[in-house]
């Protein structure tokens, strides 16, 4: 269903080789490893068959990421680290002391699997970083034609189309936990996480698609801005007012081609504030557009599938 191949500029990526429906799960992948923070990542590397590690370092690398002298910096500390833990005793004339001084190999590469680690990595849910083969070829795009989500049934990280995908056209994810950011914030929190520029569609500002998307953008953060500002000023927030707004968020992103599980989320709070106030059919549209959107984002084997359906039945709408 896929193929990993050169871009025009973004190094590596992943390609439809086949027409692919909404919804489809395009890759299903374990992970190479799992770590809770980056100071476990060199010995999770360090565990792993040769092989793994020889692949793990062809991944992608950011240049912009550490200066040379501080991942030199972090190395050294690494290595001391490792080193006092072994019980370093630097040699007094007893030969029953031992002497571990620090690898001077590990100085040179923990920089190196540290910056394949943060150019890679995957945050799967529960403080947990995950690196993965193939997956970690999956360019980003701010409005994403897949979704990346943990399947813990499976035990694997599973790859869904959001929309209908095109042979021979890029699969890609957003590495942003938040959609609906102007262009500025994105380009910001990519840079500065990332390392990179993005080069995606919406983000180009001399395209006829660029800016709708920018306006848009603009149009609701003002919109939310003076909603914001009305609340403030009132003792009691009207949640008539309150749900034209979700709505219009709602409506808003569907445009712009998001969708996906923060859509979905979207959608259940403001089915369950519908419901609270009455509407009980806006409710059940706006709760069955948000199982639509997440049986697409996770598939129905998914545990995260179930926890919504329990939310919409504990919305007792239907
Ligand atoms: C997780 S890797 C993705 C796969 C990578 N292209 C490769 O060759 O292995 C992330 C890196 O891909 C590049 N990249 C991903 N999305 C991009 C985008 N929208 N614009 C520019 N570069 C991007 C950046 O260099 C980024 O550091």
């Amino acid at each position: 269903m896929y193929q990993i191949r050169h871009t025009a500029a973004k190094g590596l990526g992943v390609f439809a080789t086949r027409n692919i429906p909404r919804g489809s799960r395009i890759l299903s992948e374990k992970p190479v490893f799992l770590v809770k923070s980056e100071k476990d990542v060199y010995n999770a590397f360090r565990s792993l068959h040769e092989q793994d590690r020889n692949e793990l370092m062809q991944l992608s690398v950011s240049s912009q990421r550490r200066s040379n002298l501080l991942g030199w910096a972090e190395g050294l500390w690494h290595a001391s680290r490792q080193a006092l833990s072994g019980g370093l005793v630097v040699a007094r004339g007893d030969s029953q002391t031992k002497t571990r001084l620090p690898d001077l190999y590990s100085i040179t590469e923990y920089p190196a699997v540290l910056n394949v680690f943060r150019n890679n990595n995957f945050d799967i849910g529960n403080g947990t970083q995950a690196i993965f083969k193939d997956i970690c070829r999956l360019n980003h795009a701010c409005i994403p034609n897949a979704q990346g989500n943990f399947n813990s049934n499976l035990d694997r990280f599973t790859i869904h189309a959001l929309r209908p995908i095109s042979e021979d056209e890029e699969i890609t994810l957003s590495y942003l936990a938040e959609h609906g950011a102007s262009r500025d914030a994105r380009q910001h929190r990519l840079k500065s996480n990332y390392g990179f520029p993005c080069d995606c569609p919406a983000c180009d500002s001399t395209t006829e698609r660029g800016k709708l998307d920018e306006e848009a953008r603009q149009k609701m953060q003002s919109r939310l801005h003076s909603y914001a500002q009305s609340v403030s000023e009132h003792d009691c927030p009207d949640q008539a007012a309150e749900l034209e707004i979700m709505n219009q968020m709602i409506e808003m992103r569907e445009e712009q081609g998001l969708a996906g599980r923060e859509l979905a989320t979207m959608c259940f709070s403001a089915a369950e504030l519908a419901a609270k106030i009455g509407r009980r059919d806006v409710a059940l549209k706006l709760a069955n557009k948000g199982l639509r959107l997440d049986e697409d984002a996770v598939g129905t084997d998914n545990p995260i599938f179930e926890e919504s359906q329990a939310r919409v039945r504990a919305m007792a709408i239907v």
